[in-house]
């Protein structure tokens, strides 16, 4: 793929994500020189201006070598200014695209739609009509989100249907490309260890949590519009809990591994209101951080959830009765994502009591620094026969050397130029997400489900323990501190389980 056009182009997405990705992969040198990168949005600029706008996030460029490699990217990037709904700028857009194929002599173009999607209809009707080349291949990448329930959904994957085909469309998300939701399948499928026992004979019930530290900022008019099970739980997370539940895929082709995914939501029934707990930041306790409503992109009075936590059941042989609670929020008191599996209690132990012998849990750390973990219970080093819970540690940072993960968006850039789909999301995929999702978001959109304040900077709604609980959730009774590794000199020796003081096994 040669050409690169990216709509939006002045926007947030583009200079924060988009381009430096980009950067990225020409300086891995995964960007042929002859590929060219056009800007395309209304904003009126000049080259330079959009150059500057462009590299403003694009780091560590203070060694000469990779001075020079961003000047010689940055010399295959230029603009073009107009409007989305007149054919009058996507005209002006072709005429540049012949004017770079002419010297490049090249013709395959990558579309990407970085824009709010109330112009997704009119720019892919504009390009379709003013800048699809008959000659070559021509993909379209689409952003989130994907419509606001099942049927506006449907009718913009109707619109996009009816000018593209199935495998000109890539619609992104860009968790299918970070790191470890890539590492799932591999570690599901090519270890007997996991694939022996990820069922309900051992499986209690599986967390998958999304924090971030920082609140709307600024971005509450987007948000609000949404709220945060549109924005992160019905497509981020689900696709993290389609990896994690769907059965081993025929092949590895595109198709096989969303035929998996589409399969296990088949068998997934709609979220229920009495499963669902919302939440709204307030003010922080010390009252110095704001409340979600003291942003002012957000309508005075909004009720829109920015925590929300909900169960889902899976009605198949493998998963029936295990629980996979999804939670995520806004204004918390980390920043992280991660997949938590508790295995059930020991059965016919009458060796050890409970209070010894802590449920496992394997924990998949997305980010911030990625880790596989898995929670065990050994003994004490010691006199006596003491236990104590400690991990199988496989932290990335610790165990590669010269770590350098590539960013989600280098990583579907690449796999969109490349032509593989299987980390983008198939429109039957997402018509099953919606479907999933559609009875409580209207019931939410329409007041119906209550929304409880929490403090920025606090874990969330008072209820989330006991929310939790309800779907099998044990906090462990054994101390456990993690990242720092066990102090074994500061247990007592005659105690069973180390005092309590555990960071890692919170909710
Ligand atoms: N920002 C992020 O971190 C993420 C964004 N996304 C998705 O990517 C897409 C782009 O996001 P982002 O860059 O943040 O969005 P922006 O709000 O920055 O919009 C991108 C560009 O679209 C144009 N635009 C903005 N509002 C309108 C409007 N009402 N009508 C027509 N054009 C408009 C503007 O360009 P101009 O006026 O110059 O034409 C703007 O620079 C969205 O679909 C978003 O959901 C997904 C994940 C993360
Ligand atoms: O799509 C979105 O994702 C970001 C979180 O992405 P991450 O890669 O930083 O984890 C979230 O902040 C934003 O609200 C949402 O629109």
């Amino acid at each position: 793929m040669q050409r690169t056009i990216f709509l939006g182009a002045s926007g947030d997405l583009a200079k924060k994500k988009t381009f430096p990705a980009l950067f990225g992969l020409f300086l891995h040198g995964h960007i042929v020189p002859t590929t060219r990168i056009v800007g395309y949005a209304r904003t009126k600029m000049d080259r330079p201006d959009f150059l500057k706008r462009i590299s403003q996030y694009i780091k560590n460029t203070n060694t000469p070598k990779v001075k020079a490699m961003l000047d010689q990217f940055l010399d295959q990037c230029t603009y073009v200014s107009g409007v989305y709904d007149q054919d009058s700028g996507f005209q002006a857009l072709e005429h540049e695209l012949k004017r770079i194929e002419r010297e490049t002599k090249t013709i395959d173009r990558l579309f990407y739609m970085a824009l709010p999607p109330s112009v997704f209809i009119p720019v892919a009707n504009g390009l379709k009509k003013n800048c699809y080349t008959p000659k070559g291949v021509n993909r379209l990448i689409v952003e989130k989100p994907f419509g606001m329930d099942l049927e506006s959904s449907r009718v913009l994957s109707k619109a996009l249907g009816a000018l593209y085909r199935e495998d000109e469309i890539y619609r992104i998300d860009h968790y299918l490309g970070k790191e470890m939701v890539k590492n799932i399948m591999i570690l599901r499928f090519t270890n007997q260890i996991f694939g022996s026992c990820w069922n309900r004979e051992h499986i209690s019930n599986v967390q998958i949590t999304f924090k971030e530290k920082i609140g709307t900022e600024g971005r509450g008019g987007y948000f609000d519009e949404f709220g945060i099970m549109r924005d992160v739980m019905q497509n981020h997370l689900f696709q993290i809990l389609s990896l994690i539940a769907m059965e081993a895929p025929a092949s590895l082709s595109a198709e096989d591994v969303r035929s998996a995914k589409v399969d296990v939501l088949r068998a997934i029934p709609p979220v229920v209101e009495s499963e669902v707990l919302l939440g709204q930041y307030g003010k922080s306790e010390d009252g110095t951080l704001p409340s979600y409503l003291d942003d002012d992109t957000v309508p005075k009075g909004s009720k829109t959830a920015t925590f929300a936590a909900a169960a889902f059941h899976i009605d198949n042989p493998r998963w029936a009765g295990v629980p996979f609670v999804l939670k995520c929020g806004k204004a918390l008191d980390q920043q992280k994502v991660e997949i938590r599996i508790q295995f059930k209690d020991l059965t016919h132990n009458n060796l050890f009591q409970k209070d010894v012998a802590a449920r496992n849990e394997l924990v998949i750390r997305v980010q911030p620094e990625e880790a596989v973990y898995l929670k065990v219970t050994q003994k004490l080093p010691g006199l006596g026969m003491d236990t104590v819970m400690s991990e199988l540690d496989l932290s990335y940072a610790s165990r590669f050397t010269n770590l350098s993960v590539p960013d989600a968006y280098e990583n579907l850039i690449l796999d969109a130029v490349m032509g593989e789909q299987s980390n983008f999301v198939r429109s039957d995929e997402l018509d099953e997400a919606w479907r999933i999702f559609t009875p409580v978001l209207h019931k939410i959109d329409r007041g119906q489900v209550p929304v409880d304040i929490y403090p920025y900077g606090s874990r969330g709604p008072k209820n989330l323990p006991e929310f939790v609980a309800r779907f099998g959730f044990e906090r462990h009774l054994q101390a456990y501190s993690w990242p720092e590794t066990s102090q074994v000199s500061q247990t007592p020796a005659a105690s069973a389980s180390v005092a309590s003081s555990s960071s890692d096994s919170k909710l």
